[in-house]
């Protein structure tokens, strides 16, 4: 995203593009070899001598993709890399009071699925800090793990790395998308379905769940084309989405609401119509897709009342954070029939799923009076698709992760700008 759409939006904006725009020249470079890492396990001893050159501190996994900007970024920096007991949060907070990993400059978290040990950076971790630190770069789209307010406040830009996970973010988004149309869940959980329940209304053979989807998921199913993909946040993940979805390809008629008003061109070469308001992109949209970050605040933005403002039978996919969806409210919009279907890949308290919306998921209940689609009251069957937080995980992801976090380490460190920095607004002018 370029960087004043990635820039925090003031206190009270609603929404903002998940992530970055600026196009970057491949982030996926020859990453055919793998290169032994010369990393400096801290021994959890003293602090190190005075460096030569910046410390970096590395949490979490080795880098294993890219070789050539490795070495490159390990001759200019000397990586200190806590063990894996040093990330546990007490042991994490010890060391940086002792200073054991030195004056670093920089943190440097390559990898999605490691690194986030210590927990949240919040006040706690951030106050201890050593003054020398100037940049923050992270795996990962989403940067509500940290407060990069008080980052920024502190002179520290924080770099996240939503550019490397756009494409796979959405190339998942458009099976979600696809899935609320045609009742994928039903189609695959009638396929292996073996009879457990002693309810009526579920086929109790697997041989008539087939036959029952295979009957009954037409009346319900719909063909994207034509329809109005609503998306919330218009950043590198949201354009993506309008540019596989909409004309030629899929042919949805795109529409999207974001804080900023993208430019006339870019609209244009996506035929994607502006909602100054999120109620009217809502009361517009035929399916709603979250592709926002976080509210600073944490609170959600699609609650009872703003799932009043959708039309009745709308489909709904969340692949930006589950923290952002009232997932109650959501449940009881999927019963009274203000949704018809919903994909959810991000969930309010991960690894729980809402219970509510896992029976939804299961269920195999027949329609009662198999309706059109819009409008279809009640449970239904497969309305409800949820998936384990895989949006991004992908091996090129992992690859433009490691690549983009040293790039804006050695951005920054060598007196230059970061490519994709998301706290600039709170750091005071000069820094
Ligand atoms: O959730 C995934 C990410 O933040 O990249």
């Amino acid at each position: 995203m370029a960087e004043p759409t990635n820039t925090p939006m003031p206190p009270g904006t609603p929404v903002r593009s998940l992530s970055p725009e600026p196009a970057l020249p491949s982030l996926i470079p020859d990453a055919s070899k793998f290169l032994p890492a010369h990393l400096r396990t801290s021994s959890g001893g003293n602090a190190a001598a005075p460096p030569k050159r910046p410390i970096v501190l590395h949490i979490g996994d080795e880098i294993k993709y890219n070789p050539k900007t490795y070495a490159e970024f390990s001759t200019a920096f000397e990586v200190v890399r806590p063990s894996a007991a040093e990330r546990d949060r007490p042991e994490f907070i010890r060391a940086l009071k002792e200073r054991r990993w030195g004056d670093f400059s920089a943190i440097f978290r390559p990898f999605w699925g490691t690194g986030g040990e210590m927990g949240r950076w919040d006040a706690e971790l951030i106050d201890l800090l050593p003054d020398t630190v100037k940049v923050f770069a992270s795996a990962g789209a989403g940067f509500d793990w940290a407060d990069t307010k008080l980052l920024g406040e502190k002179g520290i830009i924080y770099c996240n790395s939503g550019l490397a996970a756009a494409e796979a973010v959405a190339d998942f988004a458009v099976a979600m998308i696809i899935s609320t149309f045609r009742h994928l869940p039903w189609c695959i959980s009638a396929a292996v379905f073996s009879p457990t329940s002693s309810d009526p209304n579920t086929p109790s053979t697997s041989a008539e769940a087939f036959q029952t989807c295979h009957a009954r998921a037409t009346a319900v199913s719909h063909n994207p084309r034509g329809h109005v993909l609503g998306l919330i946040g218009f950043g590198n993940i949201g354009q993506q989405i309008a540019a596989k979805l909409g004309h030629p390809a899929f042919g949805m008629r795109i529409a999207y609401y974001d804080v900023e008003r993208k430019p006339v061109d870019l609209e244009t070469s996506l035929s994607a119509t502006f909602h100054p308001t999120l109620t009217s992109l809502l009361a517009a949209s035929d399916c709603v897709v979250l592709a926002t970050p976080a509210s600073p605040d944490g609170k959600p933005l699609i609650t009872a009342s703003t799932l009043a403002a959708f039309q009745r039978g709308t489909r709904f996919v969340n692949v930006a954070r589950g923290s952002l969806v009232d997932e109650e409210a959501l449940a009881d919009a999927l019963d009274n029939g203000t949704l018809s279907a919903a994909a959810l890949d991000v969930h309010a308290d991960e690894p729980r799923v809402n219970a509510r919306l896992v029976e939804m998921a299961r269920a195999l209940l027949v329609p009662s009076s198999p309706t059109t689609g819009r409008g279809a009251s009640g449970p239904g069957p497969g309305r409800v698709m949820l998936t384990c937080h895989n949006a991004g995980g992908t091996v090129e992801t992992h690859i433009g992760f490691e690549e983009l976090s040293m790039r804006n380490i050695l951005a920054v460190l060598k007196g230059g700008k970061a490519l994709t920095p998301v706290n600039l607004g709170y750091l005071k002018q000069g820094e």
